[in-house]
């Protein structure tokens, strides 16, 4: 005898192969148009529903998981940050809470360098030179940067996306410093060759550029605040491809223009689509819509990973890329 399938709802347009692949497996309920569900759509979808599969642009906070129907037992998140979850309320109702790390990994480090050559070879100003028709030719002493070779790049948040940042950054010449909520192994390290920082304030005063990697909780909110980022030298960078809540962005904006901080690489920002005006308007800055992630492959393997979660869930037993408080 076949067995109910599970019934699925999905927030956002996914990849056409992820979508076809839920409907074959589960009773999916998909997407029409891919805007974000408003929020009493977002209410409505977690009715009568086994699983709920949302991103990183839904706020499943407590009120919503609250207003959920007794049948809601996982939240299968397509992306690896969480922050926009409140796992502890989820675990607190029987909601289990996966997301889909690693696939990720390399596609928003490879943008993280993407990010860092940007800013340090000014390649946003070549561009518009060029789209503007203005190129009058090469010469010595136009648009020059900094070399990247024996620049020293520290690493906020060592996990998975840091690593794969040191890996890269290291082929490019560059010294690694890392600081991390808990140190690495010394084979790790070892392997990576990245020097280890106990103290943040330290490491920020003496690294070139700075990357962030950490996750958005309670305990980084602003971790990079106004006077942390005064610790940074004047020829410092920060580029930014974790959460925009990890730095306190008014602050970073007015140092930029005080020529306090040399410039900064973003791909996600504090108060997500209501980007700092102001952080627009300068050169030295450059700034991404969050496509840290966005390759077809990757977002194919985040469906493939979201379903792998769900359908080990319907199995009986956790999804493998559970998330639990303890973890954040
Ligand atoms: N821009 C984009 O498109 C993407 C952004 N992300 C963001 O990147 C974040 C990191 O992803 P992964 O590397 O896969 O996560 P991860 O969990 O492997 O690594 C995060 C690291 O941050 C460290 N950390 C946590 N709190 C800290 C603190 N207070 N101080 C110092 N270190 C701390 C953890 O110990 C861990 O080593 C995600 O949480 C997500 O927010 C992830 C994928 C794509
Ligand atoms: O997965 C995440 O956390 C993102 O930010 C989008 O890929």
């Amino acid at each position: 005898m076949s067995r109910e399938r599970l019934s699925v709802v999905v927030t956002r347009r996914l990849p056409e192969a992820v979508e076809t692949r839920l409907s074959e497996l589960f009773d999916v309920r998909l997407r029409d148009d891919d805007t974000p569900m408003t929020r009493s759509e977002l209410v409505e979808a977690v009715q009568d529903v086994d699983v709920l599969v949302p991103t990183v642009t839904d706020q499943i906070d407590a009120g919503l998981i609250g207003q959920a129907g007794e049948r809601l037992r996982l939240i299968a998140n397509y992306g690896a940050g969480v922050d926009h979850i409140d796992v502890a309320t989820a675990r607190s109702r029987g909601v289990l809470v996966s997301n889909t790390p690693g696939v990720l990994t390399d596609d928003t480090a490879d943008m993280t360098m993407g990010l860092i050559l940007s800013v340090t070879r000014r390649l946003p100003e070549g561009m518009a030179i060029m789209q503007k028709g203005d190129w009058d030719g090469w010469a010595p002493t136009a648009f020059l940067g900094g070399r990247l070779g024996g620049r020293r790049l520290g690493i906020l948040g060592m996990g998975r996306i840091g690593q794969a940042v040191a890996r890269r950054a290291a082929a490019f010449g560059m010294q690694v410093h890392y600081h991390n909520r808990r140190r690495l192994r010394a084979e790790t390290e070892r392997e990576l060759e990245a020097t280890y920082w106990e103290s943040l304030d330290q490491m920020v005063a003496r690294m070139d550029i700075l990357s962030v990697h950490c996750p958005s909780t309670p305990s980084t909110f602003h971790l990079m605040n106004a006077r942390r980022l005064k610790l940074m030298k004047p020829t410092g960078v920060i580029v930014n491809t974790s959460r925009g809540e990890v730095i306190d962005e008014n602050a970073l904006t007015r140092m930029i223009r005080n020529g306090e901080i040399a410039g900064a690489g973003l791909d996600v920002y504090e108060h997500g689509t209501d980007v700092n005006p102001r952080l627009r308007e300068l050169p030295n800055v450059v700034l991404l819509p969050h496509m840290g992630s966005a390759t077809v492959e990757g977002r194919i393997e985040m469906g493939e990973k979201v379903i792998i979660n769900i359908k080990t869930f319907e199995d009986g037993h956790r999804p493998p890329d559970q998330v639990v408080p303890a973890m954040l």
